[in-house]
């Protein structure tokens, strides 16, 4: 069987055209493919696959081999490998689990149109929203420095999100105008990654909320996002998450 590997700021993922519906849906067998040793190795696998009504579908797991909610940066490299496929030019809509997404490309970057987000709720002094998958949103001083892996892991289990889960995304704005370093531990990979789209947008929308700016750039370990919104009371709609998408390589998978 035939794959692509395919990397958004350094999220990457195992992507496979399963639009003649061959690929084996087993959560042992997507764990492997998705193992670093033992496999081709990546944060999640993703199948391309046909929809009624839209020009694809888009199906996400995480590295432990389960299906799970939406996944921004694998959200733009589908994108990028349905353009490759020549399923569309310029614009494409696809759906997810969280619903129908449109997309295009400009410049080789891919803008992705994210589910309306209602409201941010508050845990302590942090924010909790649900931008496609749930985040944990907490600002931080110094996060170069900061336990990342530890301080998510303690939060993702903790009484409150252990059995749902939570990605954790620590947070800290950076000098000049609208900018954010964004660290994310994510659900589902059970470490931290070096980017995620849906966290990247919710930790862009608590900033929005308190600052009134309508984009903002967003940096994270694997290169930089940007995340574009607008606020109605306390809901977003039209939230765009923009970024590149690369095929890194192809293979055969051999059994
Ligand atoms: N990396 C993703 C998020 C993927 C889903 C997440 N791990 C979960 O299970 O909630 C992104 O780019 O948004």
């Amino acid at each position: 069987m035939k794959f692509y590997k395919y990397q958004g700021t350094g999220n990457d993922f195992v992507m496979i055209d399963n639009r003649n519906q061959t690929f084996p849906k087993e959560q042992k067998y997507i764990e492997r493919l998705c193992n670093r040793r033992f496999g081709i190795g990546a944060d999640g696998l993703i199948l391309l696959e046909e929809d009624h009504t839209a020009d694809f579908r888009m199906l996400y797991y995480n590295s432990d081999g389960n299906e799970s909610t939406m996944c921004g940066n694998g959200g733009r490299c589908i994108v990028a490998f349905a353009h490759f496929l020549n399923i569309f030019e310029h614009k494409t809509t696809f759906n997810a689990i969280d619903g129908l997404h449109e997309a295009e490309i400009n410049n080789g970057l891919i803008k992705l149109k994210m589910i309306d987000v209602q409201e941010i709720k508050t845990d302590g002094e942090a924010f909790v929203l649900n931008t496609g998958s749930p985040h944990f949103v907490k600002y931080v001083q110094n996060l170069e420095g900061y336990n990342v892996f530890q301080n998510g892991y303690n939060i993702r289990n903790s009484k409150t999100y252990q059995k749902e889960g939570i990605n954790v995304n620590f947070v800290e704005e950076l000098e000049g105008n609208a900018r954010l370093f964004v660290r994310t531990y994510e659900r589902g990979v059970e470490d931290e990654t070096f980017s995620c789209g849906t966290g990247a947008t919710a930790a862009a929308l608590t900033y929005i909320q308190q600052h009134k700016v309508a984009a903002i750039e967003v940096k994270v370990l694997g290169g930089n996002l940007k995340v574009y919104a607008e606020q109605y009371g306390s809901s977003f709609q039209n939230i765009w998450l923009e970024g590149p998408a690369q095929q890194v390589f192809c293979g055969e998978i051999n059994e």
